[in-house]
């Protein structure tokens, strides 16, 4: 059976300043998998995921041409805070505000929309997303310590939980690891295979190793452009463009 869609571009371009940096993607990311965007430095991975939240257009100077379609409705008619709240990111550094206590911090999602939660609850939503974000037991004890006092690994799950802490049906992730040591790497892709039972997951990474473990469907870009797409087993073991196999064989990068 083939796999349902979460996300659909359809002639999906970016532009800074009038340069071209995604060209013409067509992709389909299935939903409830992990999809891992590859490719070489500069070929717009952070950019094509900078589209399916709207945040690419909060850049001054930036603009997208064709659509991207979330379960078939097109996110640009719709309102930028539902598609982020339906959307959630995960940065390559973790980012937890840093004057706000861990609690707080999950919490944050609501609280930057003005929405106050009754206390039975938003305790509620903060053990369920610091668990589901396998941080609980870490935390429990100090949730009104500030969210910087957490190790750069801990910090970075408090942002996944964040994250989850609204309910997105997508999480993007940008090169979520690099900043964190292999332990704190191991937690993180351990976790990322749990939530995609729960979550469609696109995460961009420079880590191929990283991308065999976690991710269903690999694609590679190139110069803007998307040059293949498909399960991640046969992309790395049967490539069907040349341009993946240099990648792959490390010729570039
Ligand atoms: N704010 C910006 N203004 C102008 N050009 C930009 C901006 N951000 C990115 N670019 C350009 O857009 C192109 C794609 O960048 P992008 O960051 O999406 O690539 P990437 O594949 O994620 O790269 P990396 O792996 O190095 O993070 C690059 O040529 C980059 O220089």
């Amino acid at each position: 059976m083939p796999e349902a869609i979460i996300f659909e571009t359809q002639n999906l371009s970016a532009f800074y300043n009038g340069t071209k940096v995604l060209k013409e993607v067509n992709v389909s990311f299935p939903e409830k998998r992990v999809t891992a965007v590859m490719g070489p430095s500069g070929c717009g991975k952070t950019t094509l995921i900078r589209c399916l939240n709207r945040l690419h257009e909060l850049t001054p100077g930036a603009w997208i041409e064709g659509k991207v379609l979330l379960k078939g409705e097109d996110i640009y008619q719709m309102n930028p805070i539902v598609v982020r709240r339906r959307v959630g990111m995960v940065f390559q550094r973790p980012n937890p505000f840093p004057t706000m206590s861990i609690y707080d911090n999950v919490l944050a999602g609501y609280k930057l929309n003005g929405i106050r939660l009754p206390k039975g609850e938003a305790d509620h939503i903060v053990e369920e997303a610091l668990r589901k974000a396998a941080l609980w037991d870490e935390v429990k004890d100090v949730l009104h310590r500030r969210g910087t006092f957490l190790s750069g690994g801990q910090q970075q799950r408090l942002c996944i939980a964040r994250a989850l802490a609204v309910n997105p049906e997508v999480l993007l992730m940008d090169e979520p690891t690099s900043a964190l040591d292999p332990k704190a790497t191991a937690k993180i892709e351990n976790l990322i295979v749990e939530l995609k039972e729960t979550v469609s997951i696109i995460i961009v990474t420079h880590n191929m190793p990283q991308a065999g473990r976690v991710s269903d469907y690999t694609a590679f870009m190139y110069l803007g452009e998307l040059v293949e797409f498909g399960p991640t087993d046969q992309v790395f073991t049967a490539p069907k463009d040349p341009r993946t196999e240099e990648y792959l064989t490390g010729k570039f990068g």
